[in-house]
């Protein structure tokens, strides 16, 4: 199961390779559990650790693989951050991805082998989601072939970047481009912040940490302001987009090419938000086949929590979307990469199908992930409340997803553009030109679902269902949207006032995707046995999946009641079915207690030793009578016994 989940036999022998490496090495683990330290604590650890991790990176992984690199650092730094976070997640691939073979040579090496640390700026105090409007500036100086970058006002800082605030020396740092007072929109620049041998701030340059945040502490994102702060002409990333001495624009093959590092962390934090799903759904199943509460048949001793059904309808559906996730997730990695390849010898003709879907799993996923996360934990009763169990950390990162790479609503409503004009090709007959992520859109579905209607149909009459559901809204959602500006709404008003009704269309569409995918990978397995588990979880998904959506489903009476009914009737026979594979579907994804990071969720099982010593280790309990009572407390006391 191990390599159906890692994507080889050979990924999950290397993750178990690296996790037993990284049990033998001392100097990487946590110096004291991360819930006792302060965040500068937290900070100093993890910096640690990172500079062991440069000196023997090699010893432990393959550092070009990305699968390596990420289980390495989840094992070793964690889902906390740390500072170089966003220097691998976004300055180097902005800089792959942007910079010309001339830039990349002279900077990339330098990056990989870390002598400089950089990161991603490009959100503002004021604008996060709208580009358009950023307000920083970087003007051409004809004079001097430079760029002057500034920041015109308080709203302009930028603020949130990770490891802007105290890590990063260097920043790409997207700008308004200014020539000849022609504003030709934001564009990337690589910018140095900070003096490479006293990390002092540059002259012209204002920076710090934006204070501490839900979670996700260890990385000090930070706000940067530029006081007419110049450089070269020629660190403007010159892939796609040119600027000569001269000041002659050459403009890029597709408008949107410079969003490409955005891109690529929608398409990888796929597999990071199933692995924090997975991760916290280990934890309380793990927690539920342990814990006594209560008793089932009043004849007989307290069960294991996981016996009622309650506790396994709250667990089990995320462990199917774990792995839906993960397959899904699988796919889309595969996609960037394609497309990637092909941007950068100049074909730009998959980038509105890379963003379409992107845009809406990123924010489906998210928030799934966030909700499952949120179910582990009131799962776990109260222990789940406690950062023993650590799930509230773990949704704390991962609910950031929700923000970070462009707001949900707002990337719904990117997708819900391509499915409307989607739409537009089906109403004006010219379906044939429909790209084959909706190709659907364009084929007449039967009259009503054919769901218990044919034997043995497998998934095939469930995916239909979802077709039907995901077009039929599309399509209404669209039909309101050019009934409106049939009406003479302006366009973007129209927009407006259908935008719920189209971030719906967004969602079914995606959940749709989320389905085909594990369908095809439970199609492609070849082994029996993990096949059999894989399946019984797929009949889960799609029957509490389809259930969550009847009500479009019923609407039209596509669905009649009775097949709902069997619908939910298939939940409940799944609950069971799955209840004695449950612990063994997330033990397969193979988190070391090191990397779960978790009192409560520990393979040994013993949760009540494991906690008591936790609690005694807790600094409060360094001595039995604090000076908050000496001080406060005890004079308190006895002024009232007076
Ligand atoms: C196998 C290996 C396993 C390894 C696992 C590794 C796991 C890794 C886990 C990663 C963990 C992550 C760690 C966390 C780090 C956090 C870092 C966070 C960083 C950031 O947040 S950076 C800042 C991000 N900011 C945003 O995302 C801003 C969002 N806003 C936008 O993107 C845009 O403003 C916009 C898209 C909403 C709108 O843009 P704009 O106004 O310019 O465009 P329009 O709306 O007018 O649209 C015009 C047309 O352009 C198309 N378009 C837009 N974007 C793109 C794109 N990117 N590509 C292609 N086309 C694009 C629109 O669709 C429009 O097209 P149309 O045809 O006119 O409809
Ligand atoms: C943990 C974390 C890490 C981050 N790291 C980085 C980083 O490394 N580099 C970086 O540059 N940035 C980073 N960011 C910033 C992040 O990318 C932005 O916060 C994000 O893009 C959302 O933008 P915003 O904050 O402006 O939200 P806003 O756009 O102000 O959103 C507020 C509300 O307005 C709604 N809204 C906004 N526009 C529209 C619209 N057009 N239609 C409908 N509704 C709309 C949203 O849906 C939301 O409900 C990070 C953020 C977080 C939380």
């Amino acid at each position: 199961m191990a390599a159906q989940i890692w994507g080889s036999e050979k990924r999950a022998r290397r993750r178990r390779e690296i996790s037993a490496k990284i049990a033998q090495m001392p100097e990487l683990h946590d110096s004291k559990p991360l819930p006792f330290m302060t965040r500068e604590e937290k900070i100093m650890e993890s910096a640690r650790k990172l500079t062991i991790l440069t000196e023997k990176m090699g010893q432990i992984i393959d550092p070009t693989d990305p699968a390596e690199l990420y289980h390495l650092n989840n094992e070793v730094l964690g889902l906390e951050g740390n500072p170089m976070a966003l220097h691998g997640v976004m300055f180097i691939p902005a800089l792959s991805a942007q910079a010309s073979d001339e830039q990349q040579a002279k900077w990339l090496p330098r990056a990989l082998r870390r002598e400089i640390i950089g990161t991603y700026a490009q959100t503002e105090l004021g604008h996060g989601t709208n580009l358009q409007n950023l307000e920083t500036t970087a003007t051409y100086d004809l004079a001097t072939q430079e760029f002057v970058l500034h920041t015109p006002q308080i709203t302009a800082l930028k603020w949130w970047p990770g490891n802007l605030g105290k890590s990063s020396n260097y920043a790409v740092v997207v700008a308004h481009m200014i020539i000849k007072a022609k504003n030709y929109g934001p564009h990337p620049f690589m910018v140095q912040l900070r003096d490479e041998k006293t990390h002092e701030p540059l002259p012209g340059i204002t920076i710090g940490d934006i204070g501490p945040k839900m979670a996700y502490n260890i990385v000090d994102n930070g706000f940067l302001g530029f006081n007419k702060y110049r450089i070269p002409r020629t660190n403007l990333l010159m892939r796609h987009t040119k600027v000569e001495a001269d000041g002659t624009y050459i403009k890029p093959p597709h408008a949107k090419i410079n969003y490409s590092a955005m891109v690529h962390v929608r398409a990888y934090m796929l597999t990071g938000q199933a692995i924090m799903l997975a991760s916290a759904l280990n934890i309380a199943t793990r927690y539920s086949s342990v814990r006594r509460q209560g008793q089932i048949d009043k004849s007989q001793p307290e069960v294991k929590v996981l016996e009622y059904q309650t506790q396994q309808h709250r667990l089990f559906p995320s462990i199917a979307r774990a792995y839906a996730f993960q397959f899904a997730g699988a796919e889309t990695v595969k996609l960037y990469e394609h497309v990637l390849k092909e941007m950068k010898s100049g074909n730009v003709s998959l980038m509105a199908d890379l963003h379409a879907l992107t845009s809406g799993l990123k924010s489906v996923v998210t928030y799934q992930t966030g909700e499952g996360i949120e179910q582990a934990r009131m799962a776990c009763g109260g222990h789940g409340y406690s950062m023993a169990s650590y799930i509230s950390e773990i949704y704390g990162v991962a609910i950031g997803g929700c923000t970070y790479e462009g707001e949900n609503m707002v990337m719904l409503l990117q997708l819900a553009r391509y499915l409307v004009k989607s739409a537009a090709l089906v109403k004006s007959g010219q379906s044939s030109k429909l790209g084959p992520l909706v190709a659907y859109l364009g084929v007449k579905s039967e009259p009503t679902s054919l769901i218990d209607r044919i034997p043995n149909s497998g998934f095939t009459e469930y995916v239909k269902t979802f077709q039907h559901v995901s077009k039929r809204q599309t399509l209404k959602a669209a039909d309101m949207f050019f009934g409106l500006m049939e009406k003479g709404e302006k366009r973007e008003i129209a927009w407006n006032k259908c935008s719920v009704e189209l971030n719906r269309a967004s969602r079914l569409h995606t959940r749709l995707f989320i389905v085909e995918a594990f369908v095809r990978r439970v199609n492609e397995i070849a082994d029996i046995r993990i096949k059999e588990a894989l399946t019984d979880l797929l009949h889960l998904h799609v029957n509490y999946e389809l259930l969550d959506i009847a009500s479009y489903a019923l609407e039209d009476g596509f669905l009649s009641a009775s097949q709902l009914d069997y619908i939910r009737d298939q939940v409940y026979l799944y609950l069971g079915k799955i209840r004695p594979n449950a612990v063994s579907l997330l033990d397969s994804w193979e988190f070391s207690d090191i990397e779960l990071r978790s009192v409560l969720g520990r393979r040994d099982g013993n949760v009540y030793e494991n906690l008591f010593k936790w609690a005694k280790s807790s600094p409060l309990n360094k001595t039995d009578v604090l000076s908050s009572v000496t001080q406060y407390l005890k004079p308190m006391m006895e002024k009232a016994r007076l």
